[in-house]
């Protein structure tokens, strides 16, 4: 039992199935286009038509197949969605006079969806197309002031529709509609994390078979679960390989492998170092240094696999967000969303890739993982880490990476981090990292003139990072800490704090 979500290429409908999942809900999406037969081997209760980027009214714009809206089953209908419903029942949709992007308060609304929803209902709109005329047997059941059909409903037969995103942040209730839709469709809410864990190893054993499981291990959140997930789906046939690329923290290798040692993971630490840097060498192009590096880590698996015996199978801990931002690259989902900056582990990869992938996270998000990670025991300092990018520090030292830039960055870093936990400031934040400029700039010490290099400081707060906000440190603690760097980084010579939000820029500078 589940609900389908035809995903008509919105940006936001892994989203919808995200918001189901933490109701509870078991979800399944499926392209747009699938066949009545393959929605019904999903045995669905209810089905969510996404938002997309066409308009209902264009030539070749997107539909469900013939038949799925005449299942007997409650269909709402997001965005394009709810357009699409209406446009077939007879009613009328067209390019609106005024366009909604972002908030937009309800006016009114009413019904079954909004049931046991009080007060102010902020809702988040990303639309150029309206319905203009309400089919027959629906009504309004939601208005803003620009929008007056921003919700419809046919109670008789169990269709809806919402103008809005409810699968959203910033649509603050827009969870407790989908619960409501899921009500009307009487899914039992009882999908949890322990589910999740079961599916996952079930599909694992179901993909690897008797093979052999090479793990790219980082220490990381992601790595880190996915070792304790592999080990209860394929126990022996599982060795965790940890590359030293030389683009690693201050001490981090020491404290990864004391770390890993007590998950009881068949651990390999590999030095990559003089290859990783030799590669890289006189390379300043941020997206040439990520597929260099996601290159020669594929490379470095390959060196391992022939000294260990053969392994078919190599698995990464993967998560949506380095699936989409890696958009249009040869293994990441075709999506038609904008290729932002290829990650290592998806866009970074080379094509002739001779293992099969083995990325059980790759639909899931970091707090979703880090739900699982609780279950299955990982120790509560890896699992609650700041994320730390596989390129490590080559994307935080801008331009072409050097071993003297490196080391400069290192001692930054570890003051910045150090610092953060010093304070009972590291937990509040998400991410918080150090990057080492080009910039040199003039300065003043002892009396004497410097001209030294600028480092930044960036701490980010987020859920999911796909979206982030720039974390409000106290002053005190930044100049502490810009006090530290300068006098025991001597060559830094200036500290910046980089307040700004992702959107417009990403969390990594590179
Ligand atoms: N130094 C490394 N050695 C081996 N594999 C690595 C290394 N760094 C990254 N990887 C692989 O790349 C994947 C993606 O890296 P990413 O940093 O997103 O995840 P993570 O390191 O597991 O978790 P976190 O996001 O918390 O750092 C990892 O899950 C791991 O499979
Ligand atoms: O393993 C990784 N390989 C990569 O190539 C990579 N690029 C970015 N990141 C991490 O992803 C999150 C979002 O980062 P951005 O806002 O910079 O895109 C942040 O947590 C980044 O640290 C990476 N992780
Ligand atoms: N987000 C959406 O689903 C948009 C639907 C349609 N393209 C519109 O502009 O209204
Ligand atoms: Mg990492």
């Amino acid at each position: 039992m589940s609900v389908v979500i035809l995903d008509f290429g919105s940006q936001f409908t892994r989203l919808i199935a995200r918001r189901f999942r933490e109701l509870g809900a078991y979800s399944v999406i499926l392209p747009g286009s699938s066949s009545l037969e393959r929605i019904r081997q999903e045995n669905p209760q209810g089905i969510v038509l996404s938002g997309g980027p066409s308009s209902v009214y264009d030539e070749n714009a997107p539909k469900p197949a013939p038949g799925v809206l005449d299942l007997n089953i409650p269909i709402l209908g997001v965005c394009y969605g709810m357009q699409y419903l209406a446009q077939q029942a007879g009613g009328d949709v067209k390019r609106a006079g005024k366009r909604e992007y972002g908030k937009a308060d309800l006016t009114e609304y009413s019904g079954d969806l909004f049931r046991g929803i009080q007060g102010e209902f902020v809702a988040w709109m990303s639309h150029s197309d309206s319905v203009t005329q309400l089919p027959q047997g629906y009504e309004v059941c939601a208005k803003t002031e620009d929008t007056p059909v921003t919700g419809i409903q046919n109670t008789g037969t169990k269709r809806y529709g919402v103008q809005f995103h409810p699968e959203v942040v910033h649509t603050p209730k827009g969870g407790q509609l989908l619960a409501n839709f899921l009500d009307i469709c009487g899914v039992t809410r009882d999908w949890n994390a322990e589910h999740i864990v079961e599916e996952l190893v079930a599909d694992v054993q179901k993909q690897v078979g008797n093979g052999k499981v090479l793990l790219a291990i980082s220490g990381g959140v992601d790595s880190s679960t996915l070792a304790l997930l592999l080990a209860k789906a394929v126990g022996e046939r599982l060795t965790a390989v940890f590359i030293d690329h030389g683009l690693l923290r201050l001490g981090e290798r020491e404290q990864v492998e004391a770390a890993l040692k007590p998950l009881g993971v068949n651990l390999v630490t590999v030095d990559a170092r003089q290859q990783f840097l030799g590669e890289l060498a006189g390379v300043d192009d941020p997206e040439q240094k990520r597929k260099i590096i996601g290159r020669e880590f594929i490379r470095a698996f390959e060196r391992e696999t022939a000294k260990l015996g053969s392994f078919d199978f190599l698995a990464q801990g993967t998560l949506y967000p380095d699936v989409i931002e890696s958009a249009g690259g040869p293994h990441s989902d075709k999506s038609g969303a904008a290729n932002i900056k290829s990650h290592h582990n998806v866009g970074g990869l080379p094509e002739d890739l001779n293992f099969k992938l083995v990325e059980p996270f790759r639909t899931l998000f970091k707090d979703e993982v880090r739900e699982i990670a609780r279950l299955l025991g990982l120790p509560e300092h890896i699992r609650m880490r700041h994320p730390f990018p596989g390129p490590g520090l080559a994307i935080r030292c801008l331009g072409e990476v050097t071993e003297e830039k490196l080391d400069i960055l290192r001692r930054v870093d570890d003051i910045f981090i150090s610092g953060l936990r010093e304070f009972g400031l590291y937990d509040g934040c998400s991410q918080a990292l150090a990057v080492l400029t080009p910039i040199r700039s003039v300065g003043v010490m002892g009396d004497e003139r410097t001209y030294s290099y600028t480092a930044a400081l960036r701490a980010v707060t987020t859920d999911d990072f796909m979206t982030a906000e720039w974390a409000r440190l106290p002053y005190d603690f930044l100049a502490t800490m810009s006090n530290r760097i300068v006098n025991q980084v001597h060559e830094i010579n200036r500290v910046v704090y980089d307040i700004t939000g992702k959107p417009p820029a990403t969390i990594e500078w590179e």
